[in-house]
C-alpha cells in the first residue's frame, strides 16, 4: 500500500483520514507530529484498534468539519508537491493522448462538482447548456457514462443525454450497455436492491429527525441517502450528526460515509463508483483488455474509489477536479469550478484522436 493510497480512508473503520488524522494527534498514543505528514500504517491501524467506537463518534463531527473543500495549501512546498503529482490535464494533454494510442478511451464523468458547479440547494444543480453541449460531443466518439451519487434518474434528468450510460447511487444502479452484444441492448444493474425497503425506512426516520434542524435537508438518492449540512449553522453540526447516528444505530446493515457537506448513508455491499467502472467496461467488452484508456473525471472522495480501480488495473487516466491540493489516486488535476472553456478545450483535445469514428448509441438506449 503506498502513501497516497493509505491516507483516502481505511476500509476497517469507514473513518475518513481527515478525522483519523485529528483524532490521532489528540490521542496520548502518538503526541508527536506524523512524518511528512503521514502517520505509518503500523500506527494508524494500532490507534483504531485501540480507539474504536470511541475515536469513530468524535470523529464524524471533526471530519464534518474538516470536509471543507475551499481548505488551502498549508504552504508553497505543499502546492510544487501537488503540481508535480497531480499536474494539470490541461497542459498535460499531450502524455495523455499518447497513451491513449491505439486504445478506445471510455470516459467516464462524475455529476455534481464536475459538470456542475457546487450550489447550496442540491435540487437547483443544473449544468450549463456549454457543458451538455461539451459532452454529447464527447459521446460522438467515445462510449460515455456519468457515474453519481445522486438517484440515476434525478441525474439523468440533469445530464438530458440519452446517449449516455448512467450510473446512480454511487454505482449501485447502472444502466449499461449488455456484455457480448455492443450495441444492441442495455442492462440494468442494481446489486442494493434488497435494500430499498430498509432505505426507505431511514428516509423516512431521519426526515422526522432532521426536520428541526435549519437547513438539513435529506435526499432520496434511492439506494443511498444523502444529508446534506451545507446550509446547516456549524454550531448545529453535531446535533445533527448525533440524529444522524442515532438513526443509523439501528441498522448494522448500513454504513456512514462523507463527501462535500454531506453524509452518506450506504449498504454495506462492496460496491462502489470502482465497481460500477469495471462493470461498465466489462460491458462494453474491455473486461481484460489492453486495448482500452478508461479516463475517469470526479471531484469527490466516493470518484477515489474509481481512481483506485485504475491505478489497480495499471491502465487508464483519474483527473480529480479541484481548487485546493487534496491526497488523491489521481494522476492528475483540474481547477474549479469548472469553466466552459475548460471542458471545451478538454473536448477538442480529446476530439483530436485520430481516426475515432463516431458511436453509434444503442437503440435501446434511444427508446
Ligand atoms: O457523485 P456526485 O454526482 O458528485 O454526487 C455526490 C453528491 O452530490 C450532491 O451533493 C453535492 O452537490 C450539491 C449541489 O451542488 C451540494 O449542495 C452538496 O453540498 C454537495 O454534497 C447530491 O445532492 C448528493 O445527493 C450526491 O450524493
Amino acid at each position: 500500500m503506498t502513501k497516497q493510497n493509505m491516507v483516502i480512508s481505511d476500509a476497517k473503520s469507514g473513518l475518513t483520514m481527515a478525522a483519523i488524522a485529528v483524532a490521532m494527534s489528540e490521542s496520548t498514543l502518538f503526541q508527536s507530529k506524523p512524518k511528512n505528514g503521514y502517520f505509518t500504517r503500523k500506527k494508524l491501524l494500532k490507534f483504531l484498534e485501540t480507539n474504536g467506537n470511541g475515536a469513530k463518534i468524535n470523529a464524524l463531527l471533526d471530519s464534518m468539519r474538516a470536509s471543507s473543500p475551499t481548505r488551502r495549501p498549508s504552504d508553497a512546498q505543499d502546492q510544487n508537491s501537488w503540481i508535480i503529482n497531480q499536474p494539470s490535464a490541461l497542459t498535460k494533454f499531450d502524455e495523455i493522448t499518447s497513451a491513449s494510442k491505439g486504445k478506445q478511451i471510455v470516459v467516464f464523468l462524475d455529476y455534481d462538482g464536475t459538470l456542475s458547479p457546487i450550489v447550496e440547494d442540491p435540487d437547483r444543480a443544473f449544468m450549463t447548456n456549454e457543458m451538455r453541449d461539451a459532452v454529447r460531443d464527447v459521446a460522438k466518439f467515445f462510449p460515455t457514462a456519468i457515474v453519481s451519487g445522486r438517484c440515476r434518474a434525478k441525474v439523468h434528468n440533469f445530464v438530458k443525454l440519452d446517449e449516455l450510460y448512467y450510473a446512480g447511487s454511487h454505482g449501485m444502479d447502472i444502466k449499461g450497455p449488455s456484455k457480448g452484444q455492443k450495441g444492441n441492448q442495455t442492462v440494468l444493474c442494481q446489486p442494493a436492491r434488497d435494500f430499498l425497503p430498509m432505505i426507505d425506512e431511514v428516509y423516512k426516520s431521519l426526515l422526522e429527525k432532521i426536520k428541526y434542524i435549519p437547513g438539513a435537508k435529506v435526499e432520496n438518492n434511492k439506494f443511498c441517502l444523502s444529508v446534506h449540512f451545507r446550509c446547516v449553522e456549524e454550531q448545529k453540526w453535531g446535533e445533527l450528526a448525533d440524529q444522524v447516528k442515532s438513526v443509523i444505530k439501528n441498522y448494522q446493515k448500513l454504513r456512514l460515509t462523507q463527501g462535500r457537506k454531506v453524509l452518506e448513508i450506504r449498504p454495506t455491499i462492496k460496491w462502489d463508483k470502482g465497481n460500477a467502472l469495471e462493470f461498465l467496461l466489462e460491458s462494453l467488452g474491455y473486461a481484460d483488455s489492453d486495448d482500452v484508456l478508461p479516463v475517469y473525471i470526479g471531484d469527490d472522495r466516493t470518484d477515489e474509489d474509481a481512481f483506485k480501480v485504475l491505478r489497480k488495473r495499471g491502465q487508464g487516466v483519474g483527473i480529480l477536479v479541484t481548487k485546493a491540493p487534496k491526497e488523491t489516486n489521481a494522476s492528475y488535476s483540474l481547477q474549479e469550478p469548472y469553466e466552459a472553456s475548460t471542458i471545451t478545450a478538454r473536448y477538442a483535445v480529446l476530439k483530436a484522436f485520430s481516426g475515432v469514428e463516431e458511436v453509434v448509441p444503442t437503440k435501446a438506449l434511444l427508446t
